[in-house]
């Protein structure tokens, strides 16, 4: 048996919801998938170590806990658009990629929502996993033994402009940058902020877009693993996006552009040929569909 399996970009936070808020983007990684008499075949991917690659851990964990001897897969990664480690979710959509893949072959035991809260304890939060398996704009929360997630609607006259640099910075070194307590103050601003997000999203108000993307608990800390950031904000504002935050962890930054907004493309293009780091930008849209399996 074969099959392809689409897995969407996803980003995360979008400013104040950290670990909450994500959003998946027509961004995407492809892979073809074989039945194979056992184990578990890695092609296309050769310059990730077995043991790193999340998409074999993934479904070597699964095939473990759920003693699943009968046959085994070829994964052939025929397509990887997502770069790894610029806070677009490389890792949850290898994570969600490996989770639909062992489970076809374990003759889909698992429902949506045990992947979902699969992929939530193996990425260790849900802000990027939710999407990249149902598609759009999530709320979600990690409760016990539980992930409960909302879809929330983006306004049609929204895309995302990603600037993406060469460098990368690990999600686990940016998350170390953060303290370990925040003041009554710094969580207030952050709560008032995500609930005004959310809202103006769902309403289409562009203009709150800039403050609702406020945010006291991982930006400020991160700013200093990315340089640049402070010039490229200001540009993105400058040629008229509506706000501009980290994407995940980073080191892609990410501003909120209308549709209509042609210019940004080719002028944000020309200011970052002329920087360091190797940055290029990227229009995209958001997907709705997120994983995607087709024959
Ligand atoms: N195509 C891939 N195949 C196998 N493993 C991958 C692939 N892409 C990423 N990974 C794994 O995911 C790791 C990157 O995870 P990390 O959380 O640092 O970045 P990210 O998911 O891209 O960023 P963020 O979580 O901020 O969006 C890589 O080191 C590798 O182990
Ligand atoms: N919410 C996560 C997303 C990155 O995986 C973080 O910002 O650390």
């Amino acid at each position: 048996m074969t099959y392809h399996i689409r897995v969407p970009a996803t980003t995360a936070n979008l400013g104040p919801g950290f670990d909450a808020l994500g959003l998946a983007l027509k961004l995407y990684n492809e892979f073809r998938i074989e039945t194979i008499e056992s184990g578990i075949e890695m092609l296309g991917c050769d310059d990730i170590p077995l043991g790193e690659n999340l998409i074999y851990t993934t479904i070597q964990r699964l095939f473990h806990e759920y003693h699943h001897e009968k046959y085994g897969v070829r994964v052939i990664s025929h397509k990887i658009d997502i770069p790894l480690s610029r806070g677009l979710g490389s890792s949850a959509a290898c994570i969600a990629a490996g989770i639909v893949i062992a489970n076809r072959a374990m003759g889909e035991r698992l429902g949506l929502e045990d992947m979902i809260r699969i992929g939530t304890e193996l990425e260790g939060h849900p802000d990027n996993i939710v999407p990249a398996l149902v598609g759009g704009m999530v709320a979600s929360i990690h409760e016990g033994d539980q992930v409960i997630y909302t879809r929330i609607s983006i306004p049609q006259s929204l895309c995302f402009a990603l600037m993406i640099p060469e460098f990368t910075v690990s999600t686990g070194e940016a998350r170390k940058v953060l303290p370990d307590h925040y003041s009554k103050k710094d969580c207030i601003f952050n709560i008032s902020r995500t609930a005004l997000l959310v809202a103006a999203m769902q309403n289409g108000e562009l203009e709150k877009l800039r403050v609702a993307t406020g945010d006291r608990i991982h930006q400020p800390y991160r700013m200093g693993l990315i340089p640049g950031l402070e010039a490229i904000f200001q540009k993105a504002q400058a040629l008229g996006s509506k706000t501009e935050v980290i994407s995940g962890s980073g080191s892609t930054l990410m501003a909120m552009i209308e549709r209509n907004n042609i210019r940004f493309e080719d002028e944000m293009n020309d200011f970052l040929s002329a920087m360091e780091g190797g940055w290029y930008v990227k229009i995209l849209e958001h997907d709705q569909e997120g994983i995607q399996i087709y024959e």
